[in-house]
Formats: C-alpha cells, structure tokens, sequence
C-alpha cells in the first residue's frame, strides 16, 4: 500500500455562478494509495464531492494537477476522461440511480455489456450477498440491497478504483453496515482502492487513513492503527 494511485497538487475549484464565486477546493494536496480504504470526512459544503468528481473524471480542476498513476487527468480531454472513467473507476452514490423496470441482473449487465473484462453479473451480485435478489426489481428491494446492487454495478467491470459519495447516507445503521461490509469486502479481495465520501465519523473508524476536510482544504489526515470491522461500528 505505498503505491500512490492518485495524486494531486495544488488543486483549486472555483464554481462562478454568475457573481459570488465560491471556492469549493482551495490548494489540496492529496496521495491516496493503491489497495487504501480511504474515508473522506468534513462538514457539508467542505469539498469533499468536488474533489471525489475530478478523481473519478466527471470534474475538471480550476487549477492544480491531478495524477491517476502516470496519467494526468488534468490533461485529458472529454473522450480521455470518459475513457478513463469507464476503464478504471466505479462509482457509488448516495441515491442508487438503479433503473427502476430492470432487475438487478439487468441493471448490473448495463455496465457488463461495456466492459472490457467484465465479470458475470451474478458473480457481481453473489459478491455483494445478492445471489438470492438476482432476478428482483429495485421495488422489490430494501434501500440496502438497492445500494449493494449499484455495488456490484460498480465493481462487476474490474474498476481499480471505487468511489463513493455518502454510500450509506440513506440508510439506517443496519442496512448501512451490510453496505460497508460489501465495501470492505470487496476491498479485501481484490485491493480496489476504495475512498468512501461520510458525514458519519463513526465510519472512520474502518478505514485505513482518514482524510479530514474544511473550507475546500485538507485539515489532517490519520492512519488508523487497528481498524474496526463494519459490525462493529455503530450509529
Ligand atoms: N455545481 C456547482 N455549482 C456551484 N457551486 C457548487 C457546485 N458544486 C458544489 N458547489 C459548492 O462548492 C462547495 C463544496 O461543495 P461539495 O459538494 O464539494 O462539498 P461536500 O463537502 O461534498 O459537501 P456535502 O457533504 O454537503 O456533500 C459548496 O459550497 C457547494 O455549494
């Protein structure tokens, strides 16, 4: 785990929305490395979602540098970053985004039919503990199998990286450790570099470095020594 697989130096973002400017990151130097559980902490407004958006692509930086290994995503244009995105980044956020009249084989097959190497979506599933919700609805399903589904969505194309926004931000406490538990898992087995966006600092406690955000800066950054599994972290 001393691999950066990002790094990033001096980045700013400025949203101009036609007069007050707001400055969403103001100078964040960040290495995140390869194999990391990351959890992202800080205030709402603080920069946390700007910064996970211009390291899975769907951003672009003011100013700075950003690096996923050798590439500089700040030098791509929009059809490298849309191929980076869809070779090397999954992404989960807070509100599924599953398509509601397919079944949760179908919806993880969106992805499966573009993929380059993709598993099969029922081992996608299986991953997350859904062999048994495979041919069911998001309806059909609890708000932490929907999300665990948008999980093996995410995860079914072989992504280096996974990130994610508030993944259990519309969960209760036990339905969100069955999502975490999904995360930790998936990045136990396989090393995917895993950075996970939580207003919840309880969450911190499962990663491997804790990165703390304020006023578009990074206000410290902590490795947790002992970690403590996802059953064992309660909100
Ligand atoms: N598209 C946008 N246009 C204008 N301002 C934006 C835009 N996106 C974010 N901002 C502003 O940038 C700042 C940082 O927002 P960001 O969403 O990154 O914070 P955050 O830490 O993720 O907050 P939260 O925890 O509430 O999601 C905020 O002041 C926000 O209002």
């Amino acid at each position: 785990m001393d691999r950066p697989i990002f790094r990033t130096e001096g980045v700013t973002k400025v949203y101009d929305t036609g007069g007050a400017k707001v400055h969403a990151l103001a100078g964040v130097d960040l290495e995140l490395f390869a194999g990391e559980l990351a959890v992202l902490l800080g205030p709402s407004g603080s920069g946390k979602s700007t910064l996970l958006n211009i390291l899975g692509g769907l951003d672009r930086v003011s100013s700075g540098k950003v690096w996923f290994r050798d590439l500089d995503l700040t030098a791509l244009r929009d059809r490298g970053l849309t191929r980076y995105r869809r070779d090397h980044v999954g992404f989960v956020f807070q509100f599924y985004n599953l398509v509601p009249s397919l079944s949760a084989r179908e919806n993880v097959q969106l992805v499966t039919d573009v993929a380059r190497d993709p598993m099969d979506p029922a081992e996608a599933l299986g991953l997350v503990g859904l062999s048994h919700r495979i041919d069911h609805f998001p309806a059909e399903m609890s708000g932490g199998e929907q999300q665990r589904v948008a999980i093996a969505r995410a995860i079914a194309k072989r992504p280096e990286v996974l990130l994610c926004d508030e993944p259990t931000g519309a969960l209760d406490s036990k339905t969100g450790v069955q999502v975490l538990e999904a995360l930790k898992d998936i990045n136990d087995r396989f090393g995917t570099t895993t950075v996970v966006i939580t207003h919840n600092a309880a969450i911190r406690k499962m990663a491997h470095r804790v990165v703390r955000f304020h006023d578009g800066r990074i206000s410290g950054v902590e490795v947790n020594d002992t970690r403590l599994a996802p059953h064992e972290i309660a909100w």
